[in-house]
């Protein structure tokens, strides 16, 4: 039985997966469901999973935050499947392992319909742990460093509650994530589901949303465009920064390993938001203006994840850092924008 090296032993043992699964002649291809697929942590994932020829990829995205366009090198791909499905609805397919990432992710997005965003984390999930139970599957939870709301502990580990507002602007995101997570583990207790729970910290990397309003995009955006870096008051407060390559491989062990979680995903590496600001102009755009602006309610002040856990159990570390990843990230901005490097 999967363990998080705490007591959470479940009740039952988990429902027996496919029965091909043990045929002795002919062995079955690995179906791996993948939710959230179209977005910007869901299309590198897929692209990793299709690399092993022993692996079938279902996507289903409703395109709210996600694009076809991030998964075209797979259309037509006899072990790639995208389906348009919202989360929120029931979903039969016959698979083995389920990433769940569905969710719009960028605060902008998720403060957009609130109400959308509870029910895509708690019936969505729920929905998802309805099919790993009833075919058999193995899930797996993209929780967040939200759950650790505005952090008292620095950094934060995975045994820290949280310090969240249940009624703000962000709760919608950050309590719908930790009902998830309930519901995670509750499916574990009662109903013997092998579950994975992973809390990620900031992530950037190629093919995020120009617009997607996160920091990393925004301050690229800003600096290729020639346009004024937006730093949300105070400036002081702080992020760590992981590169999406370095996550989906920690996404991946997690699946593929023994253990529950909840395990933190993220590069330990803290920056303030204007040492962002400082590093981004510096390596994109020396001229640029950096600015302050407005935040908005309830942004956490400092966030760095301990990865103890993460490199004892699963054998993993980040290896991208934040000086190495900006410029793969401007090179994908610039042939999306069009616009080339100054001579
Ligand atoms: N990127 C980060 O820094 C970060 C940090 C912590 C957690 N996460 C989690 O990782 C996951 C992926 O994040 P991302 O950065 O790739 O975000 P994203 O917005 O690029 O991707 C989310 C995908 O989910 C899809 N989606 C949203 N609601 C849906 C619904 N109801 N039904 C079906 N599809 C739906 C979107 O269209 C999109 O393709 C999310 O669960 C997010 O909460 C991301
Ligand atoms: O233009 C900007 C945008 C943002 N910021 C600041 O940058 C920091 C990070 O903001 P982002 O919007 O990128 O992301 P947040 O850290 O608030 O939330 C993020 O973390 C956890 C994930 O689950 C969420 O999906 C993700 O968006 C905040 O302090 C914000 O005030 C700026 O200074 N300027």
């Amino acid at each position: 039985m999967a363990s998080n090296g705490d007591n959470n032993a479940s009740a039952k043992p988990p429902p027996e997966p496919s029965p091909l699964r043990k045929a002795k002649f002919f062995q079955a291809n690995m179906r791996i469901l993948v939710t959230g697929g179209a977005g910007f942590i869901g299309s590198h994932l897929v692209d990793r999973l299709m690399q092993n020829e022993k692996n079938e990829v279902i996507v289903v995205d409703n395109y709210f935050t996600g694009s076809k366009d991030n998964l075209k090198q797979w259309f037509g791909h006899p072990r790639f499947e995208l389906i348009r499905h919202d989360v929120t609805e029931t979903l039969l397919v016959e698979v083995d392992q389920i990433y769940h990432l569905a969710c719009p992710a960028s605060p902008i997005f998720y403060k957009y319909n609130p109400v959308k965003t509870i029910k895509t984390n708690v019936i969505g999930t729920l929905n998802m742990l309805g099919l790993a139970k009833r075919v058999g599957a193995r899930i797996l939870l993209t929780s967040t460093s939200e759950v650790y709301g505005d952090p008292l502990i620095h950094p934060q580990d995975e045994s820290y509650w949280g310090n969240v507002n249940p009624i703000g602007v962000r709760s919608c995101y950050d309590e719908g994530k930790r009902v998830a997570e309930t519901l995670m583990f509750d499916y574990h207790r009662q109903h013997g589901i092998e579950i994975r729970i992973a809390r990620i910290f900031n992530t950037y990397g190629p093919r995020m949303n120009i617009d997607d309003g996160r920091v990393v995009s925004n301050f690229i955006a800003q600096a290729i465009r020639d346009e004024p870096l937006t730093v949300q008051l105070p400036g002081t407060q702080t992020r760590s920064f992981c590169y999406v390559s370095d996550m989906v491989d920690g996404l991946i062990r997690l699946m593929e390993g023994d253990n529950t979680g909840p395990i933190n995903i993220g590069n330990p590496g803290e920056f303030t938001m204007l040492e962002l600001a400082e590093n981004v102009k510096e390596l994109i755009n020396p001229d640029v203006q950096i600015i302050t602006v407005e935040n908005t309610p309830d942004d956490p002040r400092q966030r760095k994840p301990d990865i103890t856990k993460a490199k004892s159990l699963l054998g993993w570390e980040p290896t991208i850092k934040l000086s190495d990843g900006i410029p793969l990230m401007e090179d994908d901005f610039r042939s999306r924008l069009g616009i080339s490097r100054k001579k």
